[in-house]
């Protein structure tokens, strides 16, 4: 063990394993979920080659590998609890997608969400059962979301021809056919093609795919099909399907992201998802009690995507504070040994706010959790009222956290110089691993505005004397106040007062966004361009900190005082997260803080050390010889060499 993070771990104030038990839940669930993490990190059949030296095929293959080892091990110690599952993937894949993992996160949800009981048994027990593999197909190439209301192409009550349509206004279409009872898919144009989902490329036999309905002439809007595009008994393409892998991306090696054409692909009428909208046998369309309900799979995605983050930051923070920990540069007074950077200010105010954020955001996602739960559970049973909050508050919470813990994971690969560019120290990994967190499942942007459309349309709720309830009451009890009115009183040490400075904040940039529609609308006549002339503040609205020079000034110096308190306990606030070494798998964050010995260690296992004179230098040797100068150059340009 390397003295200095012992004398860290010396030197900290609190019980490290309490405060595990409290991020867990409780001791219980701290046991657990080391039970869980010693099955997988102790089991031989998932060890591995270190990806890091892999090619991308490589990296497939052995991904595959251990996620049908990971199935049968779950069956085999019956775990079917989902956050158990979770779990057990993230020892087994640690940092890394996988090739399941659309299958697992969206193709099950979706059907448990949308499907019949009758489709439950024909598609969710076989694909439970591994015999099933399903991906969740709703980008193309040409578009990542679609606004059908808008599209002269389809509404829920437009007739399919339209005159003066370009073929780029076609989206995959499901054309119902009451002569055969089933549904013709097709891909109209290049832009159409499924593009991106996750284990599509290869490793799926199923799709979830979302597609233009139209029955009885009209188009009745983005609807969930289950497609299948493999042969069950030999993986090959069906007929009618054009499928395959999109090729090497910044991250994401392990999975096949693929593309999908459809050309004239039937399927039987009971495939399309019919818990909600129906169409019946002569083609009548039925409609959904909640149109919105389509979206379901994302904002359970989105929810989860809040405690990634937190996890993203906490393996980043953990890394980045035992390394700090460790590492020795500069004498800060001459004579004097050189102290650990974890010593210097600017690394403190680096490293300290991102693991407060690290902590903040796991709360984060335990209350999104529970709130999605909750809500759920009502959707279930019928009740829809709180769906609109949900899908404001995942998709605010989705992109608020995602872009906070990129830029945080950055800071904390800098903090550690040139050894954070490494990829053994995982950090790189870490980054472009989460980075399209901010993409996928909703662009950050188009998230924020989707959170602003709830935000103006419960203030303007709030200013129609409406006492609002849940996460916008603060727009009923807070009069947004106007510039001149100066700042609010505030107590930096007291929370409720720094809550309370927060929804003044929001409030006013609500108001402020709901001014410059009005404003804009007057100027342009149209709400639609109101709104994207208005966007800039609107986004800003979903972000809410009103603070006058002195208080920024009392805030710095509290910072200051903070980054004191704080660092004897830091290594032991990161000890907290539990993450095992195995997990985490960074030479620079390893428990034991012997960094140099396994950075070298690391080093040799380079494939590029395999020989010390690697194949391709043997031109090079041969030119210094001269041997090959008289046919590479014509004679007045040649080399001169000493040898
Ligand atoms: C269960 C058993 C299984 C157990 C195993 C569990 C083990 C767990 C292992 C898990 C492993 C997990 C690993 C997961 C990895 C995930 C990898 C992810 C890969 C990525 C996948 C994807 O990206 S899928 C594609 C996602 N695409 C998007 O998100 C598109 C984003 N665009 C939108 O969301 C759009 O806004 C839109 C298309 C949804 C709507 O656009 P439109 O313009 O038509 O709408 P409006 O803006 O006009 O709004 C209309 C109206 O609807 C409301 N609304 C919009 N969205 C929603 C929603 N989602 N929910 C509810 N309501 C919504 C909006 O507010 C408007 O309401 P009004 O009342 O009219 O104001
Ligand atoms: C690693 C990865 C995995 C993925 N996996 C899947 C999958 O399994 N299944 C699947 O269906 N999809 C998947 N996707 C696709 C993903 O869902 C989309 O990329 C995402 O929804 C964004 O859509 P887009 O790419 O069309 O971006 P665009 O919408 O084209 O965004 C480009 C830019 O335009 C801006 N923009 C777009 N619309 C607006 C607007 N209304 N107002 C203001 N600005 C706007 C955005 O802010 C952004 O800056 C995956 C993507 C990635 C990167």
């Amino acid at each position: 063990m390397n003295p200095d993070i012992v004398k860290e771990r010396q030197n900290a104030t609190f019980n490290v394993e309490k405060l595990t038990n409290i991020l867990d839940g409780s001791p219980e669930k701290t046991r657990r979920r080391r039970e869980i993490e010693s099955m997988v990190l102790n089991d031989p059949d998932f060890q591995e080659q270190d990806p890091n030296f892999l090619s991308r095929s490589e990296r497939y293959d052995q991904a595959v590998r251990k996620s049908a080892q990971m199935i049968l091990k779950l069956r085999e110690f019956g775990i079917s609890d989902p956050d158990e599952i979770y779990y057990y993937k993230n020892c087994v894949h640690p940092d890394r997608p996988e090739p399941l993992d659309l299958h697992l996160g969206m193709f099950l949800p979706t059907l448990l969400n949308q499907a019949t009981p009758e489709q439950m048994d024909r598609f969710f027990t076989p694909a439970w059962n591994l015999q099933i593999i399903g991906t969740y197909a709703q980008t193309e190439m040409g578009h990542g979301w679609w606004r059908c209301s808008q599209r002269a192409s389809c509404s829920a009550t437009t007739p399919t021809v339209l005159p003066a349509l370009t073929s780029e206004d076609w989206r995959p279409q499901a054309t119902f056919d009451p002569a055969t009872q089933e549904f013709v898919l097709n891909s109209p144009t290049i832009s159409s093609i499924k593009w991106w989902p996750g284990g599509l490329g290869k490793t799926s036999n199923h799709a979830i795919v979302l597609a233009q309905l139209h029955t009885q002439g009209n188009c009745h809007g983005l609807h969930a099909f289950i497609v299948p595009i493999r042969d069950m008994d030999t993986h090959v393409p069906l007929p009618g399907i054009v499928v395959g892998d999109i090729g090497p991306k910044f991250g994401f090696s392990e999975v096949d992201n693929g593309f999908l054409k459809l050309e004239n692909v039937r399927i039987p009428l009971d495939n399309m998802l019919m818990k909600y909208a129906k169409v019946e046998p002569d083609g009548t369309y039925v409609k959904p009690p909640s149109a919105k309900l389509t979206y379901g799979t994302m904002v359970f995605i989105r929810s989860m995507i809040v405690g990634q983050s937190a996890l993203a930051l906490a393996k980043s923070c953990t890394i980045a504070i035992r390394y700090s920990a460790v590492r020795h540069q500069s004498e800060l007074k001459p004579g004097e040994p050189e102290p650990q950077i974890l010593n210097f200010q600017t690394q403190q105010h680096k490293l300290f706010p991102v693991l407060a954020t690290a902590y903040a955001f796991t709360f984060v996602g335990q209350y999104m959790k529970q709130t999605y739960n909750r809500i759920s559970g009502d959707i279930h049973e019928g009740d829809y009222s709180g769906l609109p909050e949900l899908h404001a508050l995942s998709a605010g919470l989705k992109a608020f956290t995602t872009w906070a813990a990129n830029g945080a994971i950055e800071v904390c690969r800098m903090s550690c110089g040139g050894h954070g560019y490494s990829r053994s120290s995982a950090l790189p990994d870490i980054y472009v691993e989460f980075t399209p967190t901010c993409t996928y499942e909703g662009e950050n942007t188009v998230m924020m505005l989707q959170t602003a459309r709830y935000l103006l349309k419960s203030y303007s709720q709030a200013r129609g004397g409406q006492q609002l309830q849940g996460s916008v009451s603060y727009l009923s009890r807070l009069q947004p106040q106007p510039v001149s009115a100066g700042v609010p009183p505030l107590n930096i040490q007291d929370l409720a007062s720094l809550v309370q400075v927060y929804q003044l904040r929001a409030a006013n940039l609500v108001e402020l966004a709901a001014t410059s529609i009005q404003q804009e609308l007057q100027l342009r006549h149209s709400q639609e361009d109101a709104w994207n002339s208005s966007a800039i503040d609107l986004v800003r609205a979903s972000d809410a900190g009103l603070l006058s020079v002195p208080q920024a000034l009392q805030v710095s110096a509290h910072i200051k005082e903070l980054l004191i308190q704080l660092r004897p306990n830091a290594v032991a606030l990161v000890d907290a997260f539990d993450l095992n070494d195995k997990k985490l798998n960074s030479v620079l964050g390893r428990y034991d803080g012997n960094v140099y010995e396994h950075l070298f260690e690391w080093a040799r296992h380079s494939p590029l050390n395999a020989s010390e004179v690697p194949p391709a230098l043997t031109i090079i040797v041969i030119i210094k010889h001269n041997q090959l100068i008289g046919s590479f150059f014509p004679r007045s340009t040649s080399l001169s060499t000493s040898t």
